[in-house]
């Protein structure tokens, strides 16, 4: 059975011990021979990397593993699969994506609004760095990328590198959906097939079939609209997310087609989700206090025990297991279900084409087989291209430094719509990135 190299671009990522260990449980499925972890940060990463060197040594002794912040090393010639989780500016600059909208009345997220502007103004250059670096030595590796905000890190590399077929983005949201949909059902979220169209953080469940071709979907409607809705994980959720988890049974409420995205929250209920965000103690606050602040806690402690086996430092496994899962399907051409970002190219038949779109696919040696959709109702249509071309604008405003596609972004964001708010918010970004993104004209 052939072994992978395998690269974590942002080793120091609050996620790579999930990763790690996901590793170890999939030792029989996904075998790897070399693993390197890269990051920029070499304090973050040396603390996760000391981690890792215990686990592995416990649990995959046979892997030959190593940290670096040394692109020399990282990208060699005989790459497999890049796994990349870098947060440009850290959660510094996340807490900035959040606070500078919400001082301007408008909604602060990591990828959705202006706070996903930012974010993604700040990921492209990175992210094309990268995919530089990867192939300026291993033409074949694939780019499993869950670098955020993805519909607009998809949007630039598809522009950057269009004939780049081994770059698959990707978004653990439709799975941690799925896990949801699963527990509520008494289903195995693998026996599930679903039928999902939209852009990443904004799409929609159409159908959801079981192994006998039966459509649960109109149950599981019925159970959301009399009990609610929660992430399947819920004991180990931040108030935050089960707060965002509740929300889908208003949409399913309003909108009963479809199950929503909950990312769909900010952009069709923006003035009632403002009031729950406190401006003085937002997401990235709440992460560092908990999810970060526990993780490096917990790697600390068993590089000073000299043991992981007592360490159970992975709170959500959808996020690590998923990319896992669909590099196991590419290394194997297994063909698995999963859904992913790709560009439209007719999948949808009433979208533009070059739109990247996020549906399910099977997942192959040669990449995505995706399953078509067909045209989807004005409603949705209506939503999708204006988001869309809010992506567009901001790849272009990226790519031709233009001040002028920022405005019209921003203004074509739901989240937004005033000219005159994105005007303001976006003065603010701009000085509140500068370092990070080209300067606009
Ligand atoms: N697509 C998804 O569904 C999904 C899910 C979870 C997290 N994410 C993304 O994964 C990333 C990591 O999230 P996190 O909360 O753990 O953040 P984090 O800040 O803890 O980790 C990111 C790491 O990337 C490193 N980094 C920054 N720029 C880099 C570069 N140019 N090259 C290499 N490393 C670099 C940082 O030093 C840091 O250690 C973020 O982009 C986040 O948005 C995506
Ligand atoms: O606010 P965060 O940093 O906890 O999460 C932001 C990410 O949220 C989605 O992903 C998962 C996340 O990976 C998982 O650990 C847990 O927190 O659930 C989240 C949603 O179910 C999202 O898909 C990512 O794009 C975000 O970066
Ligand atoms: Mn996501």
């Amino acid at each position: 059975m052939k072994k992978f190299n395998v690269v974590i671009v942002g080793g120091g990522s609050t996620f790579t011990p999930g990763l790690l260990k996901g590793m170890c449980s999939r030792k029989d499925t996904f075998p790897i021979n070399r693993l390197v972890m890269y990051d920029i940060d070499a304090n973050r990463q040396q603390k996760i990397g000391e981690f890792a060197k215990i686990l592995l040594k416990e649990e995959y002794p046979e892997v030959h593993f190593s940290y670096t912040t040394d692109k020399a090393k990282a990208f060699t010639e005989d790459i497999d699969f890049v796994l990349c989780q870098m947060r440009t500016g850290g959660y510094a600059m996340r807490e900035k994506d959040e606070k500078v909208p919400l001082s301007k009345g408008l909604i602060g997220q990591e990828t959705c609004g202006p706070g996903g502007f930012a974010y993604g103004m700040r990921s492209i250059g990175d992210m094309i760095e990268l995919v530089n670096d990867v192939r300026a030595k291993s033409k074949d590796a694939w780019i499993l990328n869950y670098t955020n905000p993805a519909a607009i890190v998809a949007v630039a590399l598809k522009e950057v590198f269009p004939k780049d077929n081994r770059i698959l983005n990707i978004c653990d949201q439709p799975e941690n959906l799925l896990r949801s949909y699963g527990k509520l059902l008494g289903v195995h979220e693998r026996d599930f097939e679903p039928v999902y169209f939209g852009l990443n953080h904004f799409g929609w469940f159409t159908n959801l079939y079981d192994t006998e071709g039966n459509d649960l979907l109109p149950e599981l409607r019925e159970k959301i609209l009399d009990g609610g809705f929660r992430p399947a994980d819920a004991e180990q959720r931040d108030q935050s997310w089960l707060d965002t988890y509740a929300m889908v049974e208003q949409i399913v409420r309003d909108f009963p087609d479809y199950l929503p995205n909950t990312y769909l929250q900010y952009y069709l209920y923006p003035d009632q989700v403002l009031k729950k965000l406190n401006p003085d103690f937002t997401r990235t606050n709440e992460v560092q206090a908990g999810r970060e602040k526990r993780v490096f806690k917990d790697c600390a402690l068993a590089v000073e025990a000299g043991t992981a086996k007592d360490c159970d430092v992975v709170q959500n496994d959808a996020h690590g297991e998923f990319i896992l899962f669909v590099a196991e399907s590419i290394a194997y051409n297994k063909g698995n279900n999963f859904i992913v970002i790709l560009k439209n190219d007719g999948l949808v038949s009433n979208l533009p084409e070059d739109a990247m779109v996020e549906v399910a696919a099977s997942i192959t040696a040669n990449g995505p087989r995706p399953f078509a959709v067909g045209e989807i109702p004005t409603f949705y249509k209506g939503l999708i291209e204006a988001q869309y071309a809010y992506e567009k604008l901001t790849v272009e405003a990226y790519l031709e430094k233009s001040y002028g596609k920022a405005l019209q972004a921003l203004t074509l964001n739901r989240t937004v719509v005033s000219a005159a708010q994105a005007r303001k918010v976006l003065d603010a970004l701009v000085v509140a990135n500068k370092g990070y993104w080209p300067e606009l004209n």
